[in-house]
C-alpha cells in the first residue's frame, strides 16, 4: 500500500466533525477500500412544502428497499427555487419540521440521509443548508453554501442568491462507513480550491446537491462533475431536483455520478428518478496509484493548497 504524507495548515477553525486540528497529517491510506450503496433521489419540487417534503421521505424509504445505506436529495428539496420563497419557506434547524421530517425517515428506514437543502432561518439571517443524517436520526453536521448563486448571463440567466441569503463559513466533511465525504452545495462546484481542501482532508467522495438552470446546466453541470472529479481523483455526485418546465427558475436535472477516473457512471435526465450505485472506494486508491499526480506536484514552483481563510 502507498503512503504518501501530506502536510495540510488548516488557518480556520473546521467543523466539529471535520479535522479540527491546525496542522494535519493525512495519508492516501486514510480513504482506502469501502463500499457502500447510494441513492441519489432527483424529485420534483412545487410550492407546497408539506407535500415536497412527504414526497422526498416516500423517496428515502423506496431508495431503501432497493438497499441503498446512503440517500441524498437535491437543492432546495422543500422550497421552490427563488429569492422570492426562500424567507417564506424557512425553517430553523433542527426543530424545523422539514429537520424533524428527515430525522425520523434517517431513523425509519434506517440509512443515512444528506438532506439536499433547505432555506434556513438561523439569529436573523438565512441561508442554504445542507444537513446529514445517521442511521439512528441524529444530526451529523450541517453546511451552509459557501459561495452565493449571484450571477448575471445577459439573455440568459440572471441570478442573486445573496439579496436574501448569508453565505456560510467553513468547510463541511463528514464520515460514513470509514469514507470520508465532502460537502458542497451547487455553485460550490465552481471553486477547485474548497474542493481540493475537501480531498485534502481525506475526501474519497464530493457529494452537491446542486440545482443548475438552463443556461449553464448544459455547459457546465457534468464538465464540472468529471472535472472536479479527474482533477482530485475520487467520486463526485450531484443530485439536482427534477424539471418543472412552469417554475420560474426552470432546472437542468441530470444527477449524476462520476468515478474516480472522471468517468460517469450514471446519470438522469431531467424527469424525476433515482439513481443508485455502488461506490467502492478502492477506485480512488486505483486511481491514485496509477496515476499519482498527488505526489508529483510542483509545490516548490506552485503552491495553491494548504489555506482555508484567513480571519
Ligand atoms: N443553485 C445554484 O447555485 C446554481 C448554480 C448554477 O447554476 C451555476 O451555473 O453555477
Amino acid at each position: 500500500m502507498l503512503f504518501f504524507p501530506v502536510q495540510v495548515f488548516l488557518i480556520s477553525p473546521l467543523k466539529q466533525n471535520a479535522t479540527k486540528s491546525l496542522v494535519h497529517n493525512f495519508s492516501t491510506s486514510e480513504a482506502l477500500s469501502a463500499c457502500f450503496k447510494i441513492a441519489l433521489i432527483q424529485v420534483k419540487v412545487g410550492m407546497d412544502k408539506a407535500k415536497n417534503v412527504a414526497n422526498a421521505v416516500k423517496e428515502i424509504h423506496k431508495a431503501k428497499e432497493k438497499g441503498a445505506q446512503l440517500v441524498a436529495l437535491p437543492e432546495f428539496f422543500n422550497s421552490p427555487y427563488g429569492t422570492q420563497y426562500f424567507k417564506e419557506y424557512a425553517e430553523e434547524i433542527p426543530c424545523g419540521p422539514t429537520s424533524a421530517a428527515l430525522k425520523c425517515a434517517a431513523l425509519e428506514a434506517g440509512v443515512c440521509v444528506v438532506g439536499g437543502t433547505i432555506p434556513e432561518c438561523r439569529r436573523k439571517k438565512f441561508y442554504n443548508t445542507c444537513t446529514v443524517w445517521d442511521e439512528k436520526g441524529n444530526l451529523v453536521t450541517v453546511h451552509r453554501k459557501l459561495h452565493l448563486f449571484d450571477i448575471d448571463i445577459p439573455g440568459g440567466i440572471r441570478f442573486k442568491e445573496s439579496e436574501v441569503l448569508t453565505a456560510g463559513d467553513e468547510i463541511t466533511t463528514f464520515c460514513f462507513k470509514g469514507i470520508k465525504i465532502g460537502l458542497g452545495i451547487c455553485y460550490d462546484v465552481r471553486f477547485f480550491e474548497m474542493a481540493q481542501l475537501m480531498a485534502k482532508e481525506g475526501c474519497s467522495m464530493l457529494l452537491y446537491p446542486g440545482a443548475f438552470n438552463l443556461t449553464t446546466g448544459p455547459m457546465h453541470w457534468e464538465l464540472l462533475a468529471r472535472a472536479r472529479a479527474n482533477d482530485l481523483q475520487l467520486w463526485v455526485a450531484f443530485v439536482s431536483p427534477a424539471r418543472d418546465n412552469s417554475a420560474k427558475y426552470v432546472v437542468w436535472g441530470h444527477s449524476l455520478i462520476v468515478n474516480p477516473w472522471g468517468k460517469v457512471m450514471k446519470m438522469l435526465d431531467e424527469y424525476p428518478g433515482t439513481i443508485i450505485m455502488d461506490i467502492d472506494t478502492k477506485v480512488v486508491e486505483d486511481v491514485r496509484r496509477q496515476i499519482p499526480v498527488r505526489c508529483q506536484r510542483r509545490t516548490d514552483i506552485y503552491d495553491t493548497v494548504g489555506y482555508v481563510k484567513k480571519n
